[in-house]
């Protein structure tokens, strides 16, 4: 198997964009309720991204999350290897799947189901329930968000059944996970030792290239920036970081449930010159045995389904088989139709 080596990219200037703002204070807002539903609908349309501000997630609960989090990072390389190799779940350096995919990242992958976390616990902290208890904490408050805001999705969709999405994740087979990345500070390449303003100098990839595979992504982040999103084909645009907010993003599944009306969006993360990133990704997703098939509020005649009907294995069996570059929604594309 050839293993790829981290990729250095050239550094471009290109201004960071501001994502939709989506206040959720409003959603307890019954005048306002309509029109953050349509708000969120239009975020997931054009950008497949937006921010979530007044998400009701305590301080305390993200402080909690951030500061084990960082302790765990903060331990000798031995002792993290004890929670590892990640097979998908537990820590893992450098390599990211199976299948030869690298980047500049350390990660602690989670499944969140309560009795997971318990097990696991035992091998990443010294005191293992306070740390499970800060992941189940931390897990329980942005599950909420992420139901709330699929809720408001599907009446901003116009679909009779509001919870439709949001009771995949509530089921107790939810296959959700929590990633824990960490991104050491790598300083930027400098070609021959030129210091000119060219194009001789160069950023380190910390995540490569790829969407996510679930329903929905929500990503919180330190104040250091990384990630960008790809908006139009060759052209990554950063995203400001904002520690007091919520990066949410569409994932295949509800590109597929939306019969490609809302867009799951490539992005990746970069690695800074001087300061270390983190960020905590809560990946909502079905339970295994759950048929993904597009809504019938979604398709007509004129907009047939675009994708075969497919269960959350199927699609995680061939999403852990691909490269993490690869599309995989592709896979599952009837012949002859195209995504808008
Ligand atoms: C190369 C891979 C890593 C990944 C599984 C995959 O085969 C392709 C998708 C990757 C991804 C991207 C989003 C999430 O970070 C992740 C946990 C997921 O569900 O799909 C990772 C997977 C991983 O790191 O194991
Ligand atoms: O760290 C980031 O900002 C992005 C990480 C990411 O895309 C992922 O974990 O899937
Ligand atoms: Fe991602």
């Amino acid at each position: 198997m050839v293993v790829a080596s981290p990729t250095p990219i050239r550094s471009e200037k290109i201004q960071a964009i501001e994502l939709p703002i989506i206040d959720l204070s409003l959603a307890n807002n019954n005048n306002k309720r309509s029109e953050l539903q349509n708000r969120i609908v239009r975020a997931c349309e054009e950008f497949g991204f937006f921010k979530v501000i007044n998400h009701g997630v305590s301080q305390e609960t993200i402080a909690k999350m951030e500061q084990e989090s960082l302790s765990f990072f903060a331990k000798p390389v031995p002792e993290k290897q004890l929670s590892g190799p990640a097979n998908p779940f537990g820590y893992g350096c450098k390599n990211i799947g199976f299948n030869g995919d690298t980047g500049e990242v350390e990660y602690l992958l989670l499944n969140t189901h309560p009795l997971s976390i318990a097990q696991r616990s035992k091998t990443i902290s010294n005191d293992p329930i306070k740390f499970s208890s800060a992941v189940s904490g931390y897990i329980e408050a942005v599950r909420e968000v992420a139901c709330e805001l699929l809720d408001l999705m599907a009446e901003g969709l116009q679909v009779p059944q509001t919870s439709v999405f949001s009771s995949l994740i509530r089921d107790v087979d939810s296959d959700s996970i929590l990633r824990l990345n960490y991104y050491p500070p790598m300083p930027i390449l400098c070609k021959d030792n030129d210091t000119s303003p060219s194009s001789n100098y160069t950023t380190r990839v910390g995540f490569g290239e790829h969407s996510d595979p679930q329903i929905l992504t929500l990503l919180r982040s330190n104040d250091v920036g990384g990630l960008q999103i790809s908006l139009d084909d060759g052209v990554w645009v950063p995203v400001s970081p904002d520690p007091t907010a919520f990066c949410v993003n569409v994932g295949d599944v509800l590109q597929a449930m939306t019969n490609g009306r809302f867009v799951s969006v490539r992005h990746r993360a970069l690695t800074n010159s001087d300061q270390s990133r983190m960020s905590m990704a809560y990946f909502a997703a079905p339970p295994l045995n759950a048929k993904i098939t597009a809504l019938p509020e979604m398709v007509s005649t004129i907009k047939p389904s675009l994708y075969r009907t497919f269960t959350w294995a199927d699609y995680k069996k061939a999403a852990y088989s691909l490269r993490l570059g690869d599309s995989r929604i592709d896979l599952f594309r009837k012949q002859g139709e195209e995504v808008a």
